[in-house]
């Protein structure tokens, strides 16, 4: 491939591996970006439409995204504000995965259990400029100077490791369900920041033609996430109870509601979210309703 099959497409930047890879593949599939990636090269031309794909370590992209390298990416949050991107990149579309927390740990049962405890020593971490931005403040506040000051070290990964090694006093580091983080024998005293895969573009987008193409991704993408977060909930009710379930099943505009043979009865359809379905199933029975049937979507628009 040569840099003339790229002109005039659209360039679309995705986590080449780690947690983010496979999750941004599944989007790409239900999104129909067809695409055969050959010889795990880096760079890929979309059969369907003039995209091409630009495979990047996670943490690369904000700053393609930021300086306009690349007009499209999906990465982490925290990944963003790390490479100081925030100001240069647009937040399009929060994706649903990809979902953790920056967090401070210490050893469970050390002498240090507060940050401001941990604040002038040693913290190891892979985010040196959240975890820089976090401390500072901390040190500000306690009136720390100099060499009294919170020190942080970069490593690359491992991190968890660092003060059983002795290398630390506390790390930062991301924490999903915990299992490394107590693996290590650490444990959580604060948060630094919150973090989910979002879909980004540059605040200053260098190709304003591909502007429509932008949106279209965009709202297919934004399809399969919705579809991935709701649920279509149908059920049977007596008339009278209607008031008290559209209630539990508010939908998202409003909730369908059809006749039935049986004149006392209607049938409902709404869309629920997925997380609350066995609590709406619930208050729904308690309330009389039938027949409840919840159905997964494939995709939607909505
Ligand atoms: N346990 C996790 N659960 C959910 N999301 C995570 C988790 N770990 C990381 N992430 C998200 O995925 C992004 C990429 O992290 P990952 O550990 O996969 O990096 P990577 O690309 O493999 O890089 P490296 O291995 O070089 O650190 C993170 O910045 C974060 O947004
Ligand atoms: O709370 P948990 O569910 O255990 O997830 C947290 C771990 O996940 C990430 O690492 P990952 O496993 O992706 O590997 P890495 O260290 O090579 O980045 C992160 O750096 C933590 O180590």
């Amino acid at each position: 491939m040569n840099a003339e099959s790229l002109d005039g497409r659209l360039l679309f930047a995705i986590p080449k591996k780690g947690r983010l890879h496979e999750k941004c593949l599944e989007l790409l599939v239900g999104a129909d970006i067809q695409f055969r990636r050959h010889q795990r090269l880096d760079v890929c031309l979309v059969k369907n439409h003039p995209i091409a794909l630009v495979f990047l370590p996670a943490s690369d992209i904000p700053s393609f995204v930021g300086k306009g390298n690349v007009d499209l990416g999906i990465t982490g949050q925290d990944v963003i504000i790390e490479a100081k991107m925030e100001k240069h990149i647009t937040e399009v579309l929060q994706l649903g995965f990809g979902k953790c927390a920056l967090q401070v740990q210490v050893p469970e049962a050390g002498p240090i259990q507060t940050s401001e405890a941990l604040a002038g020593k040693r913290v190891v971490t892979s985010f040196e400029v959240l975890s820089g931005q976090y401390f500072s403040k901390i040190d500000d506040s306690l009136q720390l100077t100099g060499e009294n000051r919170t020190k942080i070290e970069y490593v690359g990964g491992s991190v968890e490791a660092a003060c059983a090694l002795g290398l630390a006093d506390g790390i930062v580091d991301l924490v999903e369900s915990g299992d490394t983080m107590r693996a290590a024998g650490l444990h959580a005293i604060a948060t630094v920041q919150q973090t989910e895969a979002v879909l980004i573009k540059s605040s200053k987008p260098k190709h304003e033609y591909l502007e429509p193409l932008i949106k279209l991704i965009t709202s297919r993408i934004a399809g399969v996430v919705a579809a991935g977060k709701y649920v279509v909930c149908e059920y049977n009710i007596l008339r009278s109870k209607l008031h008290a379930a559209t209630s539990i099943t508010p939908g998202r505009r409003a909730p369908t509601i059809s006749p039935l043979e049986d004149e006392e009865w209607v049938a409902v359809s709404s869309m629920v979210e997925k997380s609350k379905t066995a609590d709406v199933m619930d208050k729904l029975v308690t309330i009389g309703a039938e027949d409840i049937l919840i159905f997964n979507l494939d995709n939607c628009r909505v």
